[in-house]
């Protein structure tokens, strides 16, 4: 194989990286056997250490690629990771032909819910045998059809977990059905990847106990029909990594090599039941786990992310291997000016709450700046105002006069603005869009509208209640008070946007006319007609899916799938639609005499499905952004996360930061029922720490 010098000089050459790790980013790569624990600063090259030592496992001491686990947060950042490798090693593959047969693809590598959910299978564990693995939107579907906690309205229970629930506004009454359906998904979620003894649940009695026993039928309801949502996907991989076939296949075996290597990017975003996982993945002397992370950098709290596994990995070392790891710190900044990192060091410690003990990971020396961006000029500036709509025209003039005008940027797109929600409404992006208008700033805003906003989103549906509902009598359905529902104006709205559409001669609309028009006639006939064909009832061989993709092969839909934002959008109406259809709920019927179709069948899409849709709304903030020359980007600080801008604007509102988040509210109460691995403390603000450019 290649030797260390060579495979560092390799690395450092243009082709490659461009430049020669640091002292302590080389000590992390060539770090042996054993523990370790690499505590990261922002912008301090973690990531590249990571790939880089993965590299060193591989091309200098041959290790397999089929004993090595490499795994991060989410989709996007494990493709940036694979992309790295698969550069870095053509890199010394050139420099060394016998490199050659080094394959990556025999590397585990992904985020782990991927890599649980290929093991399991690979490994046919009993336990998740022809089970479906429920996404998120299938999990709320299922939790809304089959747990028994969708349908309590005990007016003090919810009270009692009033932070989990989302958009409850009339505090007066038990939030409403789907509103259940998402907290309990929620708190479920959270008792699973918190590794929450659910028998201590039960002995607190009370909301605690309903809330327990609630979760046991839930969780009896995914088995019973062959179910697993993600959180019980990872308990089920520590069940069988725990287990004699678990340990086998940890160990080596004749279907498999053994598992040498674990290495965690992203590990402040780690849940104590990954804790678990990876411990027990590296279970095996001489342990060997890296983790990479950065205490400051926690985001997903919201997702179960949970810090304090980052900040106590000294502890769950002594306790499960009786050893403690090698700490490295990355503490050089290679992105930011001087002033940026200053700031930074005084930003995250200024919080009285990030000073006490335990609550960031011990002896975390302060960043030190070490990029080549120099100059004597205000790195680091605020604007601040009153009104939002005098902080829009003033970051707009700042852009056009200052930035553009003494030549800061040559491009737009060196830009970014980083909001709390880039969505278009008033109190979010909505003035600043206006004020870039205003001053001929174009700008670029993915995400401006919210998915079901989006005219290709809407039109997508109306169309399909037009095939289905040709009455249109979601208009007069009415709630169990005899209110009509409160999602029928939306549905009104997914209308008027498919007629402004129909009507617009500038867009091609014939083909989904003539489909309208005709399947609107002969749907309900053809229910009925199949009536005669071998025993089919009223029933049509023919679901909603196969009507949504019947939409979207004809015009305009086909010219919008061409449109990368749009074709994104239509993708995940259809997987969602995908997800319903798993329930096996939506077969099509038709009353008998022919010609309408069925109403049992429409209240169930409306009251489940559509009104899920429209109350709960749908998450893209995963999707990857990539900025188009010429265009000022706003995004959320999650979607730049992984992004580098020359100039970054963040909007914050002062203030805020002491406000207790629900996800945080989740990790403190369900502190006391945890299984206790060591002692840990939690953070009492939300703790977003944010990089300036
Ligand atoms: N030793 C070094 N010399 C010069 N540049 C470096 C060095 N190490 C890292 N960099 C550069 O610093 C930047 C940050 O690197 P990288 O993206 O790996 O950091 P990170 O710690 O993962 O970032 P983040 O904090 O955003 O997660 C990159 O532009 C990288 O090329």
């Amino acid at each position: 194989m290649i030797d260390l010098n060579t495979f560092h000089t390799c690395l450092a050459k243009t082709s490659a990286r461009g430049y020669d790790l640091d002292q302590k980013q080389k000590e992390a790569v060539e770090y042996g056997d054993g523990a370790l624990w690499l505590l990261a600063g922002p912008g301090s090259g973690k990531s590249e250490v990571l790939v880089t030592r993965t590299l060193k496992l591989l091309c200098v001491d041959s290790v397999n690629p089929g004993s090595i686990l490499l795994t991060t947060f989410t989709d996007k950042a494990a493709r940036n990771l694979e992309d790295r490798l698969a550069t870095y090693l053509a890199a010394l593959q050139n420099a060394d032909p016998n490199l050659k047969d080094v394959d990556l693809a025999d590397i585990r590598i992904g985020t782990l819910h991927s890599l649980c959910n290929e093991i399991l299978q690979e490994s046919r564990y009993p336990n998740y045998q022809n089970v479906r693995l429920l996404n998120q939107v299938e999990q709320d579907l299922f939790t809304y059809q089959y747990a028994d906690i969708s349908n309590y309205k005990d007016l003090a229970f919810w009270e009692h977990f009033n932070y989990a629930v989302r958009d409850w506004y009339d505090k007066k009454y038990p939030p409403k059905k789907w509103l259940r359906a998402k907290a309990a998904v929620t708190l479920f979620n959270h008792i699973v990847e918190d590794y929450v003894d659910i028998q201590l649940m039960l002995n607190a009695g009370g909301h605690w106990e309903t809330l327990a026993k609630f979760y046991q039928q839930y969780a009896q309801a995914l088995k019973d029909k062959y179910r697993c949502d993600f959180a019980h996907l990872e308990q089920c991989f520590l069940d069988f990594i725990t287990s004699d076939v678990g340990q086998n296949f940890v160990q080596g075996s004749d279907q498999n090599l053994p598992l040498l290597y674990v290495l965690v990017d992203e590990y402040q975003d780690t849940n104590p039941i990954q804790e678990q996982i990876y411990l027990a993945l590296a279970n095996q002397p001489p342990h060997n786990i890296t983790v990479v992370g950065d205490d400051d950098q926690a985001l997903y709290r919201f997702r179960g992310g949970n810090v304090t596994c980052m900040v106590n990995f000294d502890k769950a070392c002594m306790t499960k291997f009786n050893e403690s790891p090698r700490k490295i710190q990355l503490d050089k900044n290679y992105r930011s000016h001087p002033e940026i990192v200053n700031f930074f060091n005084q930003y995250i410690t200024s919080f009285p709450e990030m000073t006490q003990p335990g609550v960031r990971a011990p002896g975390k020396e302060p960043v030190e700046s070490a990029s080549s961006i120099a100059g004597a000029y205000p790195a680091v500036s605020w604007i601040q105002t009153k009104k939002v709509g005098d902080l829009a025209n003033r970051v707009a003039e700042f852009i056009t006069t200052h930035l553009i005008g003494d030549k800061i940027i040559s491009d737009l797109s060196q830009c970014v603005l980083l909001l709390r929600s880039a969505k278009d409404s008033q109190q979010n992006a909505g003035q600043f869009i206006a004020a870039f208008q205003q001053h001929g700033i174009p700008f670029y805003n993915p995400r401006s509208k919210s998915f079901m906003e989006s005219e290709e989103v809407q039109c997508l549906l109306a169309a399909l209640v037009q095939v289905i509902d040709q009455n249109h009598t979601f208009q007069v359905k009415k709630d169990p008070q005899s209110k009509p529902f409160s999602w029928i104006p939306t549905i009104q709205q997914w209308f008027n946007t498919l007629n402004s559409v129909r009507n617009d001669p500038d867009i091609a609309t014939k083909q989904l006319d003539d489909y309208l028009d005709k399947s609107n006639a002969e749907l309900p006939k053809i229910c009925v007609n199949s009536l005669s064909q071998k025993n089919q009832g009223r029933f049509l061989n023919l679901n909603l899916l196969e009507i949504v993709y019947r939409i979207l092969s004809l015009e305009p839909f086909r010219t919008w799938r061409q449109e990368p934002i749009k074709n994104l959008r239509l993708a995940k109406v259809t997987r969602l639609f995908e997800g319903y259809n798993s329930f096996s709920l939506d077969v099509l019927q038709s009353n008998t005499a022919g010609n309408y179709i069925d109403d049992s069948f429409l209240n169930r899409l409306y009251n489940m499905y559509v009104s899920y849709l429209i109350e709960t709304g749908i998450d893209d903030e995963d999707e990857e952004i990539i900025v188009p020359p010429g265009y000022l980007p706003i995004m959320t600080i999650h979607q730049s996360k992984g992004l580098e801008f020359p100039f970054v604007f963040v909007v914050m509102k002062l203030g805020r930061e002491g406000k207790v988040g629900s996800a945080q509210m989740l990790e403190q109460t369900l502190a006391p029922f945890r299984q206790v691995l060591y002692p840990r403390a939690t953070r009492k603000p939300e703790d977003l720490a944010i990089e300036l450019g």
